[in-house]
């Protein structure tokens, strides 16, 4: 099958900064990637290539075969510092960005989405009555709603605490269950890479290229003590310059 996402000899620096050094990779339709690696090395810079906020120096990515020049409506960034409008309430700030032609279609479509990621009920609640994993709820609902192709996440689960961050990853796989998403993840959280991805994809210090890619095959739900995966964790870790003593 034809990539969804394929990226080619991508590089990008900042003045004398080089930060991405060559990055080849091809995503599949409906495939989970996660990308981990060292602090600063270029992860946000790459995801920001990928959802046309940043133009390479060369090479170039390209989604279903179009190059990317733009930021689209068919690749939704969730990142960890929140987008959600403190002025709309939940149904209103999940109603943005669709068609806004048949306003009952799209009540319906923002409940649908709502209730899909638990927030059913809070409908009409606005942002500063919600917990903060409530507010990250609203966040995904909201890329979700408008049915996008690919979902660029970077570090989405980052503010919150353990159980929530838990929950909501629970809450994601259910959700793509449910819709044939591409997810591209960024983490530094190499657990929660083996918890969600079908591919991780560890990058090197910068300037960075991509070190080394482990294929998870388990089936969800995924308990990541299992022996097999521990050695995957163990492998990243290691590969990341982290090991146990
Ligand atoms: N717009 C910019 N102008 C200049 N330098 C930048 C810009 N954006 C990023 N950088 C630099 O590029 C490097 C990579 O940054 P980036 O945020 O992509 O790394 P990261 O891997 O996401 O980091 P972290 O894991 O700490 O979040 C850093 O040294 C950063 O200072």
């Amino acid at each position: 099958m034809d990539a969804k996402i394929a990226i080619k000899g991508l590089r990008k620096g900042f003045r004398a900064l080089q930060v991405i050094d060559g990055i080849d990779l091809e995503v599949a339709p409906g495939e989970f990637v996660a990308i981990v690696g060292p602090s600063g090395c270029g992860k946000s810079t790459l995801m920001k290539l990928l959802a046309g906020f940043e133009r390479p120096d060369s090479g170039a990515v390209a989604i279903d075969g179009v190059p990317v020049t733009r930021p689209s409506p068919n690749a939704i960034v969730i990142s960890q510092h929140g987008s959600v409008f403190p002025w709309l309430t939940v149904r209103e700030n999940l109603m943005f960005g669709l068609p806004g032609k048949d306003r009952a279609a799209d009540v319906a479509t923002a409940d649908h989405y709502a209730e899909m990621v638990g927030l059913k009920g809070f409908e009409k609640a606005y942002p500063h009555e919600l917990s903060g994993g409530m507010l990250k709820r609203v966040e995904i609902a909201r890329a979700l709603a408008v049915k996008p192709d690919i979902v660029l996440m970077d570090e989405p689960f980052s503010a919150l605490d353990a159980l929530t961050a838990l929950r909501m990853r629970n809450e994601l796989l259910r959700v793509l269950r449910e819709e044939n998403h591409t997810v591209l993840l960024i983490t530094h959280d190499v657990e929660e890479a083996i918890y969600l991805a079908d591919r991780i994809v560890v990058l090197s210090s910068r300037p960075t290229r991509v070190a080394t890619v482990f294929p998870i095959t388990q089936p969800h739900p995924r308990k990541v003590s299992q022996p097999a995966l521990q050695e995957i964790k163990d492998a990243i870790l290691a590969q990341l310059g982290l090991s146990y003593a």
